[in-house]
């Protein structure tokens, strides 16, 4: 409860920044709202007077004058209606989408700590499903709720102005209904939730299968996975029939409030008839009010249950806002130009607090020189690349590139810096140009061509449909060398100054190897470069080697010296040729 109360200076934050900018349409839209609960009761009133002047015979010309004021009204009721539902749509469209934009934005900005703790599933649930949530507070809820009480509160007025027996019998009637509908209505809320939380659990379930499809091919698990798809289903259907048959209660409590409303209303309109107190259209205008009260009674129960629900989406929106990364960042500084060496001073990284991925690892990179980096698997190869890009900072020890350390200057720069390959390569739903530029548009076409020339990709795209506006279906229709070449491409136009390669472990036809080694040769020219290494041929090209095993330096020291020492262990793999301890 104490989470879901949120500081009034972040309802006035969130105003400002989401609402602000369109303050003029949210006041039109207000005026709108409340222009609609009096035109709403405008037409009974019309009625009632059409009523009595009709049983008066003689009064054509007020007739005629009431039918036209009758259908004016109902017109201008309508327009109104449809003004304002345009108008709300567009406030909660844009400022919703504002603060999709943010929230995607900040979550980008949060280091691997954060984004390992939460699931693509449940963050798409928080920038999307969130803030759906918001799209009604944003641009309506509040106003309408308090058009709802104005045209309740102004019905029970009329209706005691009419007679004031009236005005008690029906303001006592709406607040026992709003009392039994408000109660009524909590009962099914929490099976909702918990309808709701299975649900998203399906969707995860979904996804993680549907991702993992040719594993559960491959590997004939399809029976199963169908065996658990029916399992969450089932249970997801069984919450929600309970959450929908509870739900069902409150569609039954209204009807019985408003037919005891409706008896009460006829019961009232006939024994002040008898009395003559009203007139026929007075018994009329009742009915039309019973009616006209219904929609402000059951909308306003609906809407502070809204209410709550956006209060509660406001509530984690505002935790993810406030949940701060842990790279602290700098707003200015920068390396010097050219290749730069890159320095690890004593530099410790743990995952968990149980165990260390890196231990008191200091080495020092020369510019323009190449290091490979080999272990087992699970040795640091990758966290070792993962520092250098400020993924996750170092728990000890620190980085420096040139004199410089990494953490004091901006994240962007840093990256800007540094390309990496990995052999996990992402292609996106968007053209060959968006996939190879990253979107950046300042990069011409030309230049574009003259890497896929340079790189040996010419001929591929020469058979892309559209050329470099042809699009990529992920990584779908390529091959893993066009893949690893692409992957290249991408770090050539982005020019970094330091070179990240995690060879791929899987050999290629002897062809597309040869174009990978020429163009790993080019983009290691005049930079310096990090090798993740998992084969000995790759020593090759290495001034520097770095063994690690469990985080820690094995070994380490320039290529030739090692080789020549016959008790190091780089001398006795290449020696006996042992591949597979790279592996
Ligand atoms: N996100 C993570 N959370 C917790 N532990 C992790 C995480 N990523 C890696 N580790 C652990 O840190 C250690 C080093 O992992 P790392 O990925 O750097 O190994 P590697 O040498 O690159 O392995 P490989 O050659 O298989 O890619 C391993 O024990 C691994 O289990």
């Amino acid at each position: 409860m104490a989470k879901q109360q949120i500081a009034k200076g972040f309802y006035r934050r969130i105003f400002q920044r989401y609402l602000r900018p369109q303050s003029a349409q949210l006041l039109l839209l207000a005026v709108l709202l409340l222009l609609s609960s009096v035109v709403a009761l405008a037409p009974a009133q019309v009625l009632r007077f059409y009523i009595d002047a009709a049983q008066q015979k003689s009064m054509l010309t007020i007739l005629l004058v009431m039918a036209g004021l009758y259908l004016v009204s109902v017109v201008v009721a309508m327009g109104v209606n449809v003004w304002s539902t345009y108008l709300s749509e567009r406030l909660s469209w844009s400022a919703t989408n504002r603060l999709r934009a943010d929230l995607l934005q900040h979550c980008l900005d949060l280091d691997m700590s954060f984004h390992n703790a939460h699931t693509p599933g449940e963050l798409i649930e928080r920038i999307d499903g969130d803030v759906s949530t918001l799209a009604n507070f944003f641009s309506q809820l509040i106003l309408r709720v308090i058009s709802n009480a104005i045209l309740l509160v102004c019905t029970l007025v009329l209706l005691a102005l009419t007679d004031w027996r009236l005005g008690v019998v029906f303001t006592l009637f709406s607040l026992v209904t709003l009392f039994a509908l408000g109660k009524v209505r909590n009962i099914a809320i929490p099976h909702w939730k918990v309808a709701r939380q299975a649900s998203a659990t399906f969707f995860g379930f979904l996804e993680e299968r549907l991702n993992g499809r040719e594993d559960i091919l491959s590997s004939s698990a399809t029976g199963y996975v169908m065996h658990r798809f029916y399992q969450a289903l089932q249970k997801s259907y069984k919450l929600e029939k309970k959450a929908g048959l509870l739900g069902s209660t409150l569609g039954a409590t209204t009807v019985i409030c408003f037919t005891m409303g409706y008896v009460l209303t006829f019961a009232l309109g006939a024994y002040l008839y008898q009395q003559r107190v009203i007139t026929l259209g007075g018994v009329y205008l009742l009915y039309q009010y019973m009616l006209l009260l219904e929609r402000p009674v059951q909308q306003i129960t609906s809407q502070l249950d809204e209410l709550q629900m956006a209060n509660a989406g406001l509530s984690r929106v505002r935790d993810l806002l406030e949940t701060s990364s842990l790279l602290p960042e700098s707003s200015s500084g920068s390396f010097a130009a050219g290749p730069l060496p890159i320095t690890f001073e004593d530099v410790s990284f743990s995952y968990t607090p149980e165990r260390k991925a890196l231990q008191g690892l200091s080495l020092q990179v020369p510019a323009g020189k190449i290091l490979a980096v080999m272990g087992r698997t699970g040795c640091g190869k990758s966290t070792l690349a993962r520092l250098l890009l400020r993924l996750y900072d170092p728990t000890q020890g620190q980085i420096r590139f040139g004199t410089t350390p990494i953490a004091s200057v901006p994240l962007h720069t840093l990256r800007d810096s540094v390309g990496l390959v990995t052999q996990d390569i992402q292609f996106f739903h968007a053209s060959v140009r968006d996939n190879l530029t990253f979107f950046n548009r300042s990069i011409e076409d030309q230049t574009i061509l003259e890497v896929l020339g340079q790189i040996g990709l010419l001929d591929w795209y020469h058979s892309l449909p559209q050329g470099l506006d042809t699009p990529l279906q992920s990584s779908q229709g390529l091959s893993a060398g066009e893949a690893q070449l692409l992957a290249l491409c991408r770090v050539f136009l982005k020019d970094p100054q330091i070179v990240i390669l995690d060879e791929a472990s899987s050999r290629l036809d002897p062809i597309t190897e040869q174009k990978i080694e020429r163009a790993i040769d080019r983009l290691l020219t005049n930079r310096t470069g990090i090798i993740i290494a998992h084969r000995l041929a790759t020593l090759e090209r290495a001034d520097q080697v770095l063994l690690l095993k469990d985080g820690q330096i094995e070994e380490q020291g320039l290529l030739a010296s090692l080789r020549q020492d016959r008790d190091s262990r780089i001398a006795h793999l290449f020696a006996t040729h042992q591949e597979e301890v790279l592996a």
